[in-house]
């Protein structure tokens, strides 16, 4: 069954570090209660990254993480497995299992001897952590990041290197305490075992998008999680795979989608209006129109579901120019006709009505896709560019950043400012 109580949900979140290297691009994720999510994805396409802001280790450039847990401690409520390869020198495996159940103040005697004895602690009680081998290591880390019992684990490595008795003990005993407490787990890169036994959903990371998000229940009989990961590992390095809808993208498409329906009613009553004169050559101009409009609506709806390319962009800006242009000329010409003509006054009133979604098209849509907003989001692989046009590309994106850097801060103080008014709202009542 599935729960839908949201444990934590990201909302259009980024990560820039150094202010030029945009790791994570406008994510939207929602993690619910009890559910395990594997993030699987290519080297250096920002899952660590993902998980650490998940688990709150560092703080986003731009957008809204929220917890929503039982009390306001929200660190007491997130396991972060750290992947620590190096301790402090000459602290053993006893002192430091020690110090973590001391400062979260753990009472529970059965809880931690189950921990003790599942994950091998008894048998290195003694021996310093520095001597342990990297794998156990990684381990101890989960260990010491379930301790506190928490609501949402962050696993970054789940050791493949490890026994696989030892593992599957370790992983049903962290089954059962997902299921037992209905913790939200986060699994980076799992192995077979790993995912059978700890998800039922896996999103892939792609340059610092969600390329792809399912969830196990909606997957054919046969398919197993070793061949999704191959099928669509193979994708991404022949650079096949659709890039789900983009979260910067999609406004605009709503904008357009509800201007064009706009547009439609006018378009249409007054064809209906005219009915016998659609060959007059004004009519056939704003047929024309029309016709361009549905090019560019069908170029926006397939971008959704298909990775930005030039080709793209550039039958975007034609389809929208020819729009704008015949549009402009048309109107000119209309009002220039004698008042006698029968279909002057429908068509100046289509004009009026329509003005609004000219504007759109000319200031807000063309204008962003003509700025190369747009084709930040592909990468510079997918097409054939001179090494003159890559270095502009570069700079481009550079400047992109820059100014998306700057939106985020304002984004990031507004959201502080509704954020005081809501608790001095709450405090007021
Ligand atoms: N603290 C940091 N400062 C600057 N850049 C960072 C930092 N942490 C990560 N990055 C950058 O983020 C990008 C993604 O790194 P990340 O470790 O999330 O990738 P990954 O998908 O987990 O890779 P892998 O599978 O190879 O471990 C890298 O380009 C890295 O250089």
């Amino acid at each position: 069954m599935k729960n839908n109580e949201v444990t934590v949900s990201l909302e259009n979140v980024s990560k820039i570090f150094n202010k030029t290297n945009w790791v994570i691009k406008k994510i939207n994720l929602k993690i619910n209660k009890g559910e395990g999510l594997a993030i699987i994805g290519p080297n250096q396409s920002g899952k660590s990254v993902l998980a650490r802001l998940i688990a709150s280790q560092i703080k986003q450039s731009g957008g809204i993480i929220q917890y929503n847990f039982n009390d306001e401690n929200v660190m007491a409520n997130i396991g972060f497995q750290f992947r620590q390869t190096t301790w402090p020198e000459g602290f053993t495996v006893k002192e430091v299992f020690s110090l973590y159940k001391n400062i979260n103040d753990i009472q529970d005697k059965e809880w931690i001897d189950d921990l003790v004895e599942v994950f091998g602690i008894d048998l290195r009680w003694n021996k310093t952590l520095s001597s342990c081998n990297t794998s156990w290591l990684q381990l101890f880390s989960i260990a010491l990041a379930i301790i506190n019992r928490p609501r949402l684990v962050v696993l970054d490595e789940v050791s493949s290197s490890i026994g696989l008795d030892f593992k599957i003990k370790i992983l049903k005993f962290l089954k059962e305490y997902k299921e037992k407490y209905e913790a939200s787990f986060v699994v980076i890169s799992p192995d077979d075992s790993t995912f059978e036994l700890l998800c039922e959903r896996v999103i892939v990371l792609d340059n610092g998008f969600i390329i792809s998000d399912d969830h196990v229940s909606d997957w054919q009989k046969n398919l197993t999680f070793e061949k999704y990961s191959l099928n669509i590992m193979d994708a991404i390095s022949q650079e096949e795979i659709k890039v789900k809808p983009d979260p910067l993208f999609k406004p605009i498409l709503k904008k357009f989608e509800d201007n064009r329906k706009i547009f439609k009613e006018h378009y249409d009553a007054f064809l209906e209006k005219n009915v016998g004169s659609e060959h007059e050559s004004n009519i056939v101009y704003i047929r024309n129109i029309n016709y361009h409009l549905n090019e560019l609506e069908n170029v926006l709806v397939s971008l959704l579901s298909t990775a930005i390319n030039r080709k793209n962009i550039d039958e975007v800006l034609l389809h929208t120019k020819m729009a704008i242009k015949i549009s402009k000329k048309t109107r000119k010409r209309v009002t220039k006709l004698e008042s006698k003509v029968k279909y002057k006054k429908s068509a100046l009133l289509f004009f009026t009505k329509t003005e609004k979604f000219f504007l759109f098209l000319e200031e807000d849509l063309y204008k962003s896709f003509k700025s190369n907003k747009y084709i930040v989001y592909a990468t510079e692989l997918t097409a054939q560019l001179s090494k003159k046009e890559l270095e502009q590309l570069s700079s481009l994106k550079k400047k992109y950043i820059q100014e998306e850097i700057r939106a985020m801060k304002f984004e990031n103080k507004s959201i502080k400012k509704q954020q005081k008014l809501e608790k001095k709202k709450i405090k007021g009542r």
